[in-house]
């Protein structure tokens, strides 16, 4: 149902005697605009925060709702919030689901035709901007035009808070990686009193200073919500250990009914063999991937969004920013680069809290290929000596990271968490399944039967 913004404003008038941070009138907030009962987790401590001009870091574990952060604050009062977001695609996903709620919400960006634009800034240069929320892009924001625009809104006193989604870009430690982030460090100088708020689901504790120091945050109020997704069940299948790989995931999508999902594979022409070979085998499945036209991806997209088809197999290049809630099984055809991807990609799963599943399929083979590829990357990179290496050491261990979680034998969600710097403090065995053992890389040895699922304290 659509909701005027009228509503909206109404809704805020009937608070005029009470703080707008006060939890009753922002609980009233998110009821209405968007229909959930309650806020969850680090949500209201967060905007509260960034609403009495404090800024904050907030990490939430993926699908824990950190939209919800600026969303509400952006609704609490007149004027705007900024979000700076790494992806169109992210972007143009959450202003048409505001738009569907009767929010103005906008993005900015080379993709937009010059009439959009302009638009959008007479209605920025207006005064009284009927815009809440604006999307933009870190490399927009850099820009001495728009950081001037900025200030101007700023001066009117309609800026109220900068929002920097998935902030681990900010971070050379962080798997996105962006330098054009770093640069949002002049926000501070150029708007030294708007709170900022951090937003992430992954960043380690090197991450999370590097984070807050690039940004200049003040005194910020620091919420970490765990990274565990308790809904979320954890297993690896062996592929050197199976007849047929491609057989073995039909019969687990088959087993699992009609259910919905994301087939990640390294390589393109993986997705579409894998992709024939589902649908060959009666599964409503499709490939996405760059090799695709715009149209024949956004077909694939919309197919998947809206049930025609259940299963998609991409590359990494699909998920980021697609809120489909009922997920129910995330699957890793190759093994994933790093930690921080893998619980990215895999914590698109069960965004509607309902038990789901991630399951990797592990081979000597795909480790082979992607060590091969990281060393790859390093020779070609122009950086200075000390830069490669330090990169170069810091893929490697992100990867080995991960190839402990397929090869080791303790509980998985034990070593994701604890990548993240989590301490876990309790693990009981429940969920028998086969233990392999690694002898050298490249010799695999069957050991013993073992129970492995924890249980978080
Ligand atoms: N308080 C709440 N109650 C119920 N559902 C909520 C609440 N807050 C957010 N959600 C829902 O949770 C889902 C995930 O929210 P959101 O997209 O903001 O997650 P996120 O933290 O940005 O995740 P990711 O890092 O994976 O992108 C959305 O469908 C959103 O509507």
């Amino acid at each position: 149902m659509k909701k005027s913004p009228l509503a909206m404003q109404s809704t805020s008038q009937t608070q005029k005697n009470k703080p707008l941070h006060e939890k009753e009138a922002l609980v009233k907030l998110l009821r209405w605009h968007f229909g959930h009962a309650q806020f969850r987790d680090k949500q209201l401590d967060a905007i509260q925060a960034v609403l009495s001009g404090r800024d904050c870091f907030c990490l939430m574990p993926t699908g824990g709702g950190k939209s919800m952060c600026y969303q509400i604050p952006a609704l609490a009062k007149p004027g705007i919030v900024l979000v700076v977001s790494p992806l169109i695609a992210l972007m143009e996903n959450q202003v048409i689901g505001l738009k569907e709620k009767g929010i103005a919400g906008e993005f900015l960006s080379s993709t937009q035709t010059m009439q959009v634009k302009t638009k959008i800034y007479e209605d920025l240069d207006s005064g009284k901007p009927s815009l809440r929320l604006l999307y933009v892009t870190p490399e927009l924001t850099a820009t001495p035009g728009f950081m001037s625009k900025l200030k101007k809104i700023h001066s009117r006193g309609l800026l109220n808070l900068v929002a920097i989604d998935e902030a681990h870009c900010i971070s050379s430690w962080g798997h996105d990686f962006r330098p054009s982030y770093r640069k949002l460090s002049s926000l501070r100088n150029y708007l030294p009193d708007v709170p900022i708020l951090a937003l992430t689901a992954t960043a380690a504790p090197k991450v999370q200073k590097d984070v807050m120091e690039s940004l200049c945050l003040q005194n910020p109020l620091v919420l970490k919500s765990s990274f565990n997704r308790p809904n979320l069940f954890y297993e690896v299948r062996y592929k050197d250990l199976l007849d047929d790989a491609y057989a073995d995931l039909c019969s687990v999508l088959k087993a699992n009914g009609d259910t919905c999902a994301i087939v990640y594979c390294l390589e393109r022409t993986t997705c579409d063999e894998l992709s024939a070979y589902l649908s060959a085998g009666g599964i409503s499945c499709a490939a996405y991937h760059a090799g695709l036209n715009d149209k024949a991806r956004s077909s694939v997209l919309d197919d998947w969004i809206s049930s025609r088809k259940q299963v998609v197999v991409a590359t990494v290049a699909f998920g980021m920013g697609i809120d489909r809630k009922d997920v129910r099984l995330v699957c890793h055809f190759n093994i994933p680069k790093s930690m921080e991807a893998f619980y990215q990609e895999s914590g698109r799963a069960g965004r509607d809290q309902l038990p789901s599943k991630s399951l990797l399929y592990y081979g000597m083979d795909d480790r082979r290929r992607m060590e091969f590829i990281l060393s790859k990357n390093q020779s070609k990179n122009s950086q200075s000596f000390s830069t490669r290496e330090r990169s170069s050491k810091k893929s490697i261990s992100d990867f080995s990271q991960m190839v402990d979680y397929c090869e080791g034998s303790g509980c998985r969600r034990k070593k994701i968490l604890e990548s993240f710097g989590e301490q876990v403090l309790g693990c009981v065995a429940s969920v028998t399944h086969r233990v392999v053992s690694f002898i050298s890389p490249f010799i695999l040895l069957i050991s013993s039967s073992k129970t492995d699922t924890c249980i978080i304290m």
